[in-house]
């Protein structure tokens, strides 16, 4: 019954054609739900990365640096920006990791506040960023003020009055929580945060190519992510940072390297940023890597942000449903928000025997993942997972709770 109706939804989806346009993989994988973690191959990318090595590593060979390869970091990060994070050109660079990024922004939003000693961030953070701020704060010998979020919940703007005040220099939250997909109110909060004269800087790893982002009309002040979940620019694939034009010119970012030096080649004394975002870039650009995200970029754009966010809503919908009917009843609860509107493409779902239960569907060829203490994650990549994946994956782990007790 509830394959039946699956196999209906798959047939009805406008966007199930896109699995085509990823490398097929091979039947060792019954269904994929870990894109959240790592995205599909687009077959794209393989002609892309083909293309770089024979006509421009292997025939231009260094001219490639001044006849393609020195512009990426701006040209790819204002396709994701415009097309994805809704950011107007001349803002958003793929470079270096989200963890390196994260410093960067970070350092360059305390030192536009001097003076001030606080940052804040929340419990529930991604622990690269809380480990980021926890090094920072000690660097510069601020204080962190730790929110305490339901984790279940999202974090709304009436949260934020204990943390905040005239002593906040930054605040930095996820946009989507990566234990239980809950939304932030990015545009109230960056609102809350401006009233007391303090910056925000937002983590995007998952909601970019997973759901829609304004970050112009949000007025964000920086953001970061990571472009291989939802982008599917594969394993390590260079990060995104975007930098607010309102700030720029005052923003100054520690790790100053030569290829953030305004005119690079001309080797002078003395670091002297370059105009605009291009400031936030410190060394030579991870080329391959680029050419991937370029890739990942075009087929979310082709597809569309909304399209992509009505059948994440749609793929975690059913998952919730499942969940409820075959799930609960075993002992399972949902660990994200229950309204599809506040949450991302993921569902999470609770069992205190969880990590077993996901190192067996992982056996069995589901693959899932666990996060501390109890989360089974189901990640709805809309490009590549089928309707059909989930009762799939909810009848296995159901069968598999059931033999366990
Ligand atoms: C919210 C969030 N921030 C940061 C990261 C990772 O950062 P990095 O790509 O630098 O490992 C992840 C996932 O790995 C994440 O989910
Ligand atoms: N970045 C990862 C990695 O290098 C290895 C394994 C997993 C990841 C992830 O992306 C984890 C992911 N950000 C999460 O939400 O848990």
């Amino acid at each position: 019954m509830t394959r039946r109706l699956a196999r209906q939804l798959d047939e009805q989806d406008p966007l199930a054609d896109y699995l085509d346009r990823f490398l097929p993989g091979d039947d060792s994988v019954r269904a994929y739900l870990d894109g959240n973690s790592l995205g599909r191959p687009p077959k794209a990318t393989v002609a892309a990365i083909e293309d770089c090595l024979h006509k421009q590593w292997g025939t231009r060979l260094i001219r490639s640096w001044t006849e393609e390869w020195l512009a990426l970091p701006t040209v790819v990060g204002d396709e994701l920006g415009t097309t994805v994070l809704r950011a107007a050109p001349g803002q958003t660079v793929v470079a270096d990791s989200t963890t390196v990024c994260l410093y960067k922004l970070l350092r360059a939003a305390c030192a536009l506040r001097p003076g001030r000693t606080e940052i804040v961030t929340d419990v529930h953070n991604f622990p690269t960023d809380r480990y980021v701020v926890e090094g920072i704060a000690s660097e510069l010998g601020m204080t962190l003020r730790w929110l305490e979020p339901p984790i279940r919940g999202g974090i709304t703007p009436e949260l934020l009055a204990p943390v905040l005040g005239a002593q906040t220099a930054v605040v930095t939250f996820s946009h989507v929580a990566y234990q239980s997909a809950a939304i932030a109110d990015m545009a109230g909060i960056t609102a809350r945060v401006h009233d007391v004269g303090a910056l925000v800087v937002w983590d995007l790893c998952h909601s970019a190519g997973a759901i829609p982002v304004d970050l112009d009309t949000a007025r964000a002040d920086f953001a970061v992510g990571c472009t291989y979940k939802y982008l599917n620019g594969g394993p390590g694939a260079p990060a995104f940072l975007y930098v607010n034009h309102a700030v720029q010119e005052r923003f100054h970012q520690p790790i100053q390297g030569w290829i953030g030096r305004a005119d690079p080649f001309a080797m002078a004394q003395g670091y002297l940023p370059a105009p605009g975002v291009s400031r936030a870039l410190s060394g030579t650009p991870n080329v391959l890597g680029l050419i991937a995200v370029r890739e990942g970029v075009r087929l979310v754009t082709e597809a569309g942000i909304e399209r992509i966010r009505a059948k994440g809503i749609a793929l975690t919908e059913l998952a919730v449903r499942l969940t409820e009917q075959h799930l609960a009843p075993l002992g399972f609860t949902l660990g994200s928000p229950r309204r599809a509107e506040d949450r991302g493409n993921h569902i999470t779902i609770c069992h205190p025997n969880g990590k077993a239960l996901a190192e067996q569907l992982t056996a069995a060829g589901i693959l899932v993942d666990f996060r501390e203490p109890d989360g089974i994650r189901f990640g709805c990549s809309p490009l590549t997972t089928r309707f059909s994946d989930l009762p799939v994956a909810v009848e296995a782990l159901a069968d598999l709770a059931s033999a366990t007790g």
